[in-house]
């Protein structure tokens, strides 16, 4: 049998778009499940760092597709479950959220050439004993025959008021019109985009967490996978 054929790691897929709680839920999940984690979005924030570091143009797709397939990028998972990126050796945690990086992610993550040099680096997070995989795609592109997948939604309004809520404590200056309107925007562009575009992947378990606390969103999906707490 062919290493390709061999018995892959179970994988569950939790997709939805900006601030649905997508990498809270998934950190806690991988926590719990004692899986792998893959912030999948972090690969495009890293490219468009890249654009933005070396000034790449926009339509330039040859030059920005190369830069994702070269990011020189390691993930350290620290004792809370959160991620320490490194690109190229700089802890760019921060940068990774500013607007200006989460508006060109969503600019590179719409180009066919990207994702597909993204591809294979996303599937190889796929380890045993499992892995989490947190984005807009997981279930319907990377992961089609996961076991179990997930799409996590709320209002606009809600995931505006949460991601300038999150920004303020990491001490970043928000404001959460301008959050609304990059929200709504990105939403359009994720969702109307030809290749691999936001939708729920056939047979997800769909979540509006809009009125429910992430432990709630959590049990729901532990519920759904048949985990039980020895
Ligand atoms: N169900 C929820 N209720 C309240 N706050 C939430 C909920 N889910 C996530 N959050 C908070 O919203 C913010 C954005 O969540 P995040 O996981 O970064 O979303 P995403 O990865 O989908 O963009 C975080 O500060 C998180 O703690
Ligand atoms: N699997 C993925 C993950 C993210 N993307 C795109 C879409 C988003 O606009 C950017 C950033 O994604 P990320 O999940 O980090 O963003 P949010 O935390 O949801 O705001 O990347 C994607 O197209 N496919």
């Amino acid at each position: 049998m062919a290493v390709n054929d061999a018995i892959q790691a179970p994988v569950v897929t939790v997709d939805g778009p900006s601030g649905s709680g997508k990498g809270t839920i998934s950190q806690i999940l991988a926590t719990t499940l004692n899986y792998h984690l893959l912030d999948s979005g972090a690969l495009y924030r890293l490219t468009a760092l890249a654009v933005i570091k070396n000034k790449l143009d926009i339509n330039d797709t040859s030059a920005i597709s190369k830069a994702a397939l070269d990011l020189d990028v390691v993930f350290e998972p620290q004792a809370d479950g959160e991620q320490r990126v490194l690109l190229n050796g700089e802890d760019v945690g921060v940068q990774l959220r500013l607007d200006e990086t989460s508006a060109m992610a969503s600019k590179v993550a719409a180009i066919p050439e990207v994702r597909e040099a993204l591809l294979i680096r996303q599937k190889q997070f796929r380890q045993t004993p499992g892995l989490v995989a947190d984005g807009r795609d997981m279930g319907t592109v990377v992961f089609p025959d996961a076991e179990h997948k997930v799409f996590l939604t709320a209002s606009p309004e809600i995931r505006a008021e949460r991601r300038h809520k999150q920004l303020i404590e990491k001490g970043v200056d928000a404001n959460i019109s301008h959050l609304l309107k990059s929200i709504i925007e990105r939403d359009e562009r994720d969702r109307t985009r030809t290749v691999a575009p936001l939708v729920p992947a056939e047979g997800a378990f769909v979540i509006d967490s809009s009125d429910l606390t992430i432990d709630e969103v959590v049990q729901q999906i532990l519920d759904f996978i048949g985990f039980s707490e020895q």
